[in-house]
């Protein structure tokens, strides 16, 4: 494929993988955690349709990254924003795009330095494949496989919108 699909029925699908999975683990109050910027955007989205109780946290990963000494630090950097504690909660943690899984593991060891969560539920609304690492979302949106190249992005916040573009 090399155009996006459409976010709306991603956003609906993602919203309704997630309900069932929390339903069925009896999970009746998680903290859900949103990765800085495209993954707080769609927490956001999915906090509301779910009505959870915990107020939204947000993560910025970028001290995190495994490549953190050989990049230049995004002067968008946001502190990272977590509510209440993770100890011994289910935490839902969402991104926009999961590609080599080496953001999920930087915001995993991240939410590690803050407690130890009973549990961590990754929700992801595009899976592209390409893992780096053995790590895989329990609620997807879409999987979408991109021709070598490509590489497909969430613009927002509004209005929130997926764009399939030249890999940079
Ligand atoms: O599984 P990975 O290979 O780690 O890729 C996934 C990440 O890539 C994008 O972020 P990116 O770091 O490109 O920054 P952005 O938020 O500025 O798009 C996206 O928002 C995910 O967080
Ligand atoms: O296609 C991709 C791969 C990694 N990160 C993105 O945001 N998009």
């Amino acid at each position: 494929m090399s155009h996006a699909p459409p976010i709306a029925p991603l956003l609906d699908h993602l919203t309704t993988s997630l309900r069932t999975l929390l339903s069925e683990r009896g999970e009746t109050s998680p903290l859900m955690v949103g990765i800085h910027t495209g993954g707080a955007w769609i927490a956001a989205d999915l906090h509301r349709r779910l009505e959870l109780t915990e107020p939204l946290g947000t993560l910025d990963i970028a001290f995190y990254r495994d490549d953190f000494s050989s990049r230049r630090l995004n002067p968008q950097v946001k502190p990272s924003y977590l509510p209440v504690p993770v100890e011994d909660r289910c935490v839902i943690l969402v991104d926009d795009v999961i590609f080599s899984g080496r953001t999920i593991r930087a915001a995993m060891n991240e939410i590690f330095d803050y407690g130890r969560p009973a549990s961590i539920v990754l929700a992801t609304l595009i899976d592209r494949g390409g893992r780096e690492l053995p790590i895989a979302p329990d609620a997807v949106g879409e999987r979408l496989a991109l021709p070598p190249g490509r590489q497909i992005k969430l613009r927002g916040p509004d209005p929130l919108e997926l764009v399939v573009e030249e890999q940079t």
